[in-house]
């Protein structure tokens, strides 16, 4: 079974490279990491050299995920299993390694067609990353809504052995929504899947040190007109206190804090959580329809 890190990179679409590298930057407060150029631009949320890859498109949205397997080993494993069982996965060449800084890695898609990338390492920067004045600790988890919700599952879980850490259901008890884990990473999610009418990435979210971070980083984003549209609440899936934003080409970002952490050994079951507005908010906030709306994915 496959064993993995973290959740390792996120490659955005945006329409306007320098436009998104400084907002994220100056306001989601990532470091940049070399030159800024019109196709391309890196952030970085840690010591590895980028967690945030932003590519020129026409088509704002995902462009891939990258995850981090736990060892070389595991990569090597992994690669096997997912040629075994026809997932027809493809290394990356010297040039794009170089390019993202990578040791090994290879490439295959999930039954949506979204392009997943599974890496073994990352080169780690010199200097520190001392993020401020939002204090941002990692890249923390992506969701995207896909027109097959049980199919999807069923492959994370059993080809890629994420584990299922919590489902939302509706009233007649059909499962809209799963948030699962990168086994053994502890975080109860690191990949959202939600039910939807079309394949669309619905967030990526950002872990912050604690709640003043949110409320600095939510005066900081109104006093530029940047639209908050959710938050700051508390989700009762993950226990986490949540705020979302949106980007320059109207992409959905969240800052999240407080996760709940599962241990690698018997961690609890996974609960199936209602529909309620007081399940997505214990606060009861209201959301804005502008949520999750912008997020073409590339396939
Ligand atoms: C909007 C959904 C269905 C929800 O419940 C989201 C919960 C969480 C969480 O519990 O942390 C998220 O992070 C999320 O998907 O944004
Ligand atoms: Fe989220």
């Amino acid at each position: 079974m496959i064993r993995y890190k973290k959740l390792g990179y996120i490659a955005l679409n945006v329409t306007d490279v320098e436009r998104s590298a400084h907002f994220y930057r100056d306001m989601v407060c990532l470091d940049q990491v070399g030159e800024i150029n019109e196709d391309v631009a890196f952030l970085s949320s840690s010591s590895d050299y980028h967690n945030l890859m932003l590519n020129k498109s026409d088509k704002p949205g995902l462009k891939r995920i990258g995850f981090e397997l736990e060892s070389t080993k595991e990569w090597e494993n992994a690669f096997e299993l997912l040629k075994k069982e026809g997932y027809d996965p493809v290394e990356v060449d010297k040039e794009e390694r170089a390019l993202l800084k990578i040791d090994k890695a290879f490439r295959f898609r999930d039954p949506n067609g979204v392009t997943f990338e599974f890496y073994n390492k990352m080169m780690q920067r010199a200097k520190p990353y001392e993020p401020s004045p939002v204090r941002v600790l990692k890249l923390d988890h992506v969701v995207l809504r896909v027109p097959n919700l049980q199919d999807t599952v069923r492959f994370f879980n059993e080809v890629l052995n994420f584990k299922i850490s919590d489902t939302r259901h509706k009233p007649d008890g059909e499962m809209y929504f799963a948030f699962m884990r990168c086994f053994p990473n502890p975080f109860h999610h690191s990949f959202g899947i939600s039910q939807g009418d079309d394949l669309r990435m619905f967030h990526i979210a950002y872990k912050v040190e604690d709640i003043n971070d949110i409320g600095i980083a939510r005066n900081r984003l109104i006093n530029l007109d940047v639209p908050v549209i959710f938050g700051p609440g508390r989700h009762l899936a993950s226990g986490s206190i949540f705020m979302y934003f949106l980007d320059p080409d109207g992409l959905t970002l969240e800052y999240t804090q407080d996760m709940e952490e599962f241990p690698e050994e018997n961690p609890r079951e996974p609960r199936m959580l209602d529909h309620t507005l007081r399940t997505t908010d214990l606060w009861e906030g209201a959301s804005d329809p502008r949520i999750g709306k912008v997020g073409h994915v590339e396939v």
